[in-house]
């Protein structure tokens, strides 16, 4: 029934060049391959045509299978030239013109999803532009729904999130005009008192969002998604696909070269990660529901796991280095062993033992061999990096699923199947391990016959270590036995306790022959 509503459909996808969108594209196009146009949003890239960035697109990994049953995938999908950031998207007339007269569904998925973006910028991508986006779709006569992305964490100054959209202090009205006329340095001084209780502007950016939907969206049939955080696929087109570092996936990067060692969170805090095929199938789901069954009210269905299927970071955390062992990656830095710390203290220790000194080291190391020192600048990146995510790893939220639960008891048992949302039926630990392995092939791009290189390496790397540490170890004693009377007679103990022990089994062995 779904896959029966999108074919001789007209779709507007914005954000399809990301990480949600091309999943999105790539399900419509093979679940529904009589739709009749996908208009995509594309901002032009240096370097790049719309032309030359969608054709990658399409003939990425992602889209084998498709062609499978739409050949002629290409021919389906229409990039409009276009810029969120700019007044009117910067879509010109002609193609406004071809969107309003052809669209019946919008997905809104472009946004900035940066935590720590600049609070103007971040205004105009999840605000300004979803605010122009509403005024384009009100000027189409044939639109039936407008699907918009939001993020589970848009309210996560709140422990218990409901389906409803909650106010922010200032009007998003108020925010989007004032940043016409601040200057930057005032912005910045007005974020931390703006945001709040949320830890970055992208979560403020995007309840101010869901705001402006509520205010602004007058007869048009929206629905708001509020994905948790979004992982690799589950099942579809196959398992492990991912292209993004965004979320844990640049943490698993980080922890599988040999970078990440240690990392603050707590084990038992629940890990709200949700497969990218599972959102994009709910996604759709309620594009269909929203236009068919046109709901009074905005409903917000909360894409999570937790309440349903938890999973925790300790587990998770458990099973990516568990498979590190199996499914190694190439040219690691270190060998793969982090270690969750949970205070500041031993955080500040690891941090410093962990990952600045063996950066250091190295960054000595490469510049003895003549090469540019780089170590200390990737880790001190990555650091940066853990900061922004820790917020996210220390806490548990409970969101309400009652719109998902009875969205899902709407569907025929054929739906239920192709457009399955059910995360009650994921199994972690395959999901995880296909998600490493995924990690490995499509974001890194490394090659499966590699592995036996991989393991030899991490061998090296374990033996270096041995010898590390061997190494600091006699240096360290030999430097206390020249200072401490009380560690020469250690010495002296343990040497001649040795040299008798010696002196007896060559004594025994000489009476035995
Ligand atoms: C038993 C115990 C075992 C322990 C094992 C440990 C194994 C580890 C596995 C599991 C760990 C769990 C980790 C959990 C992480 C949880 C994340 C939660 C996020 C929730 C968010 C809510 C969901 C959403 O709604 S939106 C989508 C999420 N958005 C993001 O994730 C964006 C975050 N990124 C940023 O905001 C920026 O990139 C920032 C601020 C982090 C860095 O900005 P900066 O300007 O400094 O640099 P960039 O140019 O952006 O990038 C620099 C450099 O860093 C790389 N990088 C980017 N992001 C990440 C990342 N997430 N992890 C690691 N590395 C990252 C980027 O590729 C660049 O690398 P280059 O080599 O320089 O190109
Ligand atoms: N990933 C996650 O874990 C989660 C994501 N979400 C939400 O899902 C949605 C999609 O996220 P995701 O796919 O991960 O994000 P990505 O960063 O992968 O994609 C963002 C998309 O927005 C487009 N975009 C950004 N700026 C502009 C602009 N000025 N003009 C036109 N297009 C622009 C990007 O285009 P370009 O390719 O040109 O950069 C890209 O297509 C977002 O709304 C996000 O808030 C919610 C929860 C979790």
């Amino acid at each position: 029934m779904i896959s029966a509503f999108y074919n001789g459909k007209s779709i507007l996808i914005t954000g399809a060049t990301g990480f949600l969108g091309k999943v999105m594209m790539e399900k419509l196009l093979r679940t529904s391959p009589d739709l009749k146009v996908i208009y995509i949003l594309v901002r032009p890239k240096a370097g790049q045509t719309l032309q030359q960035r969608v054709f990658q697109i399409l003939n990425s990994k992602l889209f084998e299978k498709v062609k499978e049953v739409c050949p002629k995938v290409h021919e389906k999908i229409r990039a409009i030239s276009a810029d969120l950031n700019q007044h009117d998207l910067a879509i010109s007339k002609e193609d406004m013109q071809e969107l309003l007269s052809h669209t019946n569904i919008i997905f809104h998925c472009a946004a900035t999803v940066r935590f720590d973006d600049h609070l103007r910028h971040a205004v105009q991508l999840n605000v300004t532009a979803t605010q122009q986006l509403l005024s384009i779709a009100s000027q189409m006569p044939k639109l039936e729904a407008f699907i918009h992305i939001s993020t589970a964490f848009a309210n996560c100054n709140l422990k218990h999130i409901d389906e409803v959209i909650y106010p922010c202090a200032v009007e998003p009205k108020k925010i989007i005009d004032s940043m016409e006329w601040l200057d930057d340095a005032i912005i910045d001084e007005i974020t931390p008192k703006l945001i709040g209780d949320r830890p970055n502007t992208y979560t403020y950016t995007k309840a101010l969002g869901e705001m402006v939907l509520q205010q602004e969206g007058g007869n048009l049939n929206i629905a708001i998604i509020r994905p948790s955080i979004v992982g690799a696929t589950w099942q579809e087109p196959f398992p492990g696909w991912i292209d993004s570092i965004n979320g844990p996936t640049g943490l698993i990067v980080a922890a599988g070269k040999g970078f990440l060692r240690s990392i603050r969170a707590t084990p038992m805090a629940v890990a709200d990660l949700i497969p990218v095929d599972l959102v994009i199938n709910l996604t759709l789901a309620v594009g269909w529901y929203t236009a068919v069954h046109r709901p009074k009210s905005t409903l917000i269905y909360h894409c999570t796991s937790g309440n349903l299927n938890p999973c925790h970071w300790g587990k998770m955390g458990f099973q990516v280095l568990a498979t590190f062992e199996k499914i190694p990656f190439e040219k690691a830095f270190r060998r793969p062993n982090a270690d969750f710390t949970t205070n500041n203290i031993t955080t500040h220790y690891w941090n410093a033992v962990s990952h600045r000194v063996p950066a250091i080291i190295y960054d000595v190391y490469l510049r003895l061999t003549g090469r540019k020192p780089r170590m200390t600048k990737v880790m001190n990146r990555l650091l940066r990096t853990l900061s922004m995510l820790e917020y996210f790893i220390n806490r548990s939220w409970e969101w309400s699923t009652y719109n998902t639960e009875m969205l899902m008891s709407e569907l025929s048992p054929e739906d239920q199947r192709v457009f399955n949302f059910d995360v009650r039926q994921l199994n972690w630990l395959e999901y995880i391990e296909n998600y490493v392995l995924g990690v490995k092939k499509y974001l890194l791009k490394e090659d499966m016959a590699g592995i036996p290189e991989a393991r030899q390496h991490l061998k090296r790397l374990r033996n270096i270590h041995y010898l590390f540490n061997t190494a600091l170890f006699l240096i360290a004693w030999r430097l206390l036995i020249a200072r401490s009377q009380v560690a020469r007679n250690v010495w002296f103990f343990i040497v001649s306790f040795c040299y008798k022990l010696l002196s007896y089994f060559r004594a025994s062995s000489r009476l035995k022959v």
